[in-house]
């Protein structure tokens, strides 16, 4: 495929989208996805040709939404001037180390975001729990996916434990050098899906984008080329071409994110804590030696359990800013 003849629907053009882009503006501009960052200007991507635009929107203040990558974008047909972001189907973001009251873009508009991890040693459902709460605070669908399975001698057991943090959580298990194993993941590759990656180091993110990215990556090379910055600059964010079409949406921001960065994602990853402890006859309950706590009680009876309970609270302590136990009763 040659990207001169790139659709909207290719770089993921939907009605999510179009339904926001009122008639006068549809006169006036025309959509395109961002697909580099770099410093001053920004790669995009939307029917016909790639363009390098600047990343400032005239009259945005500070708090307004600047382009980020996987943005829509709406751009003057005429000076190619950005003149909004469209609203995000989701958004991963962080606290910025240094103004910790500023959030930093990572990504935008992900469909499903693949937490990586491995069959060895490696494997911890704690810090599966963990991405699981990135994900759904950042409102993007999930996928485990079980990398080297060819290194265990049940990667189903492996499988199962994943299966068992949440009811119906999807679950992938490839040889991540293997593009033959790897064609399970080819359904959330498919034309204008948009994927991410998450997991800790070593658990096998780089392989598994090289072999979902094959050995041709045209799209990607023709937007540096398209990008007047020239190849050798310092590319921040980027998105690359999957071989099945798709696009892959890799960024060092993604693999630096930090439980802090994520705070009502808790509460769905452990709802069934959260139901629980509103049953408790304190507010405050901390769950420990109060009188009539739910959750002991429940934990007491076996329907909750002892371990989920501490990999909870251990979440809730260093989720600093939002407390996770309810402050309120009906
Ligand atoms: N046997 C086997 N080895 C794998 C598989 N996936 C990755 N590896 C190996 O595991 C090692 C680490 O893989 P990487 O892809 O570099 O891991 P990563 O998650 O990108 O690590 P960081 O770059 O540190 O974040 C490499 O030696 C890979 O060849 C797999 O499915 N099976
Ligand atoms: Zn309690």
């Amino acid at each position: 495929m040659n990207v001169v003849d790139t659709t909207l629907e290719m770089v993921g053009w939907n009605s999510f989208f179009s339904d926001q882009v009122s008639a006068f503006e549809a006169v006036q501009c025309r959509p395109v996805r961002v697909m580099a960052v770099h410093r001053g200007k920004i790669a995009v991507l939307g029917e016909g040709e790639p363009l390098s635009v600047t990343p400032y929107i005239a009259g945005a203040s500070p708090s307004d939404d600047h382009p980020t990558v996987g943005d829509w974008l709406l751009i003057d047909r005429a000076t190619a001037e950005p003149l909004r972001v469209l609203t995000r189907k989701n958004l991963f973001k962080r606290r910025a180390p240094v103004d910790r009251q500023r959030d930093q873009m990572i990504a935008a508009n992900i469909d499903t975001v693949f937490i990586v991890a491995s069959c060895n040693q490696d494997f911890s459902v704690a810090r599966l729990e963990r991405y699981l709460v990135l994900a759904r605070e950042a409102r993007v669908s999930p996928v485990v996916v079980l990398t080297k399975t060819d290194l265990a001698a049940n990667p189903s057991d492996y499988a199962a434990a994943v299966r068992a943090i949440e009811p119906g959580l999807r679950v992938e298990m490839v040889d991540g050098r293997d593009a033959v194993d790897a064609v399970r993941l080819a359904s959330y590759c498919g034309l204008g899906q948009t994927v991410a990656l998450l997991g800790s180091s070593g658990v096998g993110k780089s392989t598994l984008v090289n072999t979902l990215l094959g050995s041709e990556n045209i799209a990607t090379q023709a937007i540096r080329a398209g990008d007047d910055t020239g190849r050798h600059t310092t590319t921040v964010r980027e998105m690359h071409r999957l071989a099945y079409g798709g696009w892959l949406l890799d960024t060092p921001g993604m693999r630096e994110l930090q439980l802090s960065d994520a705070s009502g994602g808790i509460a769905e990853v452990f709802d069934d804590f959260i139901l629980t402890a509103e049953r408790c006859r304190f507010a405050d309950c901390r769950h420990g030696s109060e009188p009539d706590c739910a959750v002991q009680t429940a934990i007491a009876n076996g329907i909750l359990t002892d371990d989920r309970f501490s990999r909870w609270q251990r979440l809730a302590r260093e989720d600093i800013v939002t407390p996770v136990y309810p402050r309120r009763r009906r």
